[in-house]
């Protein structure tokens, strides 16, 4: 089994989702088995974007129960779009969502923690289908609640039920090659780098945008987790990461 992470950018379009597609269908040539975990489609000004959510109204500020509901429907509406894309192409496939996923979190509504993952549901689904999608960023807290797990949390969703699952490991799909020696976007002349250590990636996520979570991060050198970072658009190899 392997995780699969497709984040906003990579969910941002059909077109893009159609790579998705292409990548899942990979996936399941070479894997029985893959989870696949979404964020919310695109970023500030797409409609159902964590910013866009984030700022329907400013009451939100009043409850942080309330705002968590709504910007959980972000990963919902992109992990039912895929889904619909998924069986359209002919690509059997489940959602879990909410206290269906066995994902129980505590903490801070806005930036909760995985507290417990059951994952009796997730294996019953895999006797049905080879590929369950889980939106990721959210779980439930013990009143049964939506409760979601700070920005960038589907990495921290995805590297938690590689855990849990013992999934070989996690790919995750983004508009990078792989990890590079500086953000791209922000220094030139950096180069892709192969092959990474866990302990050497940690220091990279020191940034404004980090290329995953650093709170993942720390999960998977807890966990012992190799990550897979590549690029969505590209063929070429991306960067291993390994305990
Ligand atoms: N060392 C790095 N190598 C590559 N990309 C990096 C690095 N550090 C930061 N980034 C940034 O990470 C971004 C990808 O992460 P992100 O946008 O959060 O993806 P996702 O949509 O999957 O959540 C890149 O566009 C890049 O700007
Ligand atoms: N959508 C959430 C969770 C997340 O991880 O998103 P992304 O994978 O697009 O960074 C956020 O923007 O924080």
């Amino acid at each position: 089994m392997i995780i699969q992470k497709f984040g906003g950018v990579a969910m941002k379009d059909e077109q893009m989702r159609l790579k998705c597609i292409n990548h899942i269908n990979d996936g399941l040539k070479e894997y029985d088995r893959i989870v696949i975990v979404v964020s919310a489609i695109g970023r500030f000004g797409d409609p159902y974007s964590t910013d866009s959510l984030l700022n329907l109204t400013d009451a939100f500020a009043s409850s942080t129960a309330a705002s968590d509901l709504a910007v959980s429907c972000g990963e919902l509406i992109s992990a039912a779009v895929l889904s619909a894309e998924l069986a359209r192409a002919g690509v059997a496939n489940m959602i879990l969502h909410g206290i269906q996923a066995g994902i129980t979190t505590a903490g801070e509504f806005g930036d909760g923690t995985i507290a417990h993952i059951n994952t009796t549901p997730i294996l019953n689904s895999f006797e049905s289908t080879r590929c369950v999608i889980i939106p990721g960023f959210q779980g439930v807290d013990d009143n049964n609640n939506v409760m979601t797990l700070g920005r960038g949390g589907s990495d921290l969703t995805a590297i938690a039920l590689a855990a849990a699952l013992h999934a070989s490991h996690v790919e995750f799909f983004k508009d990078v090659p792989g990890v590079m020696t500086n953000d791209p976007h922000l220094v030139e002349n950096c180069h892709k780098l192969d092959l990474l250590k866990l302990d050497d990636f940690i220091h990279l996520l020191d940034c404004d945008r980090p290329i995953i979570q650093k709170r993942a991060a720390l999960h998977a050198i807890k966990k012992a987790i190799p990550l897979y970072i590549r690029g969505i658009a590209s063929t070429e190899s991306g960067t291993w990461i390994t305990p």
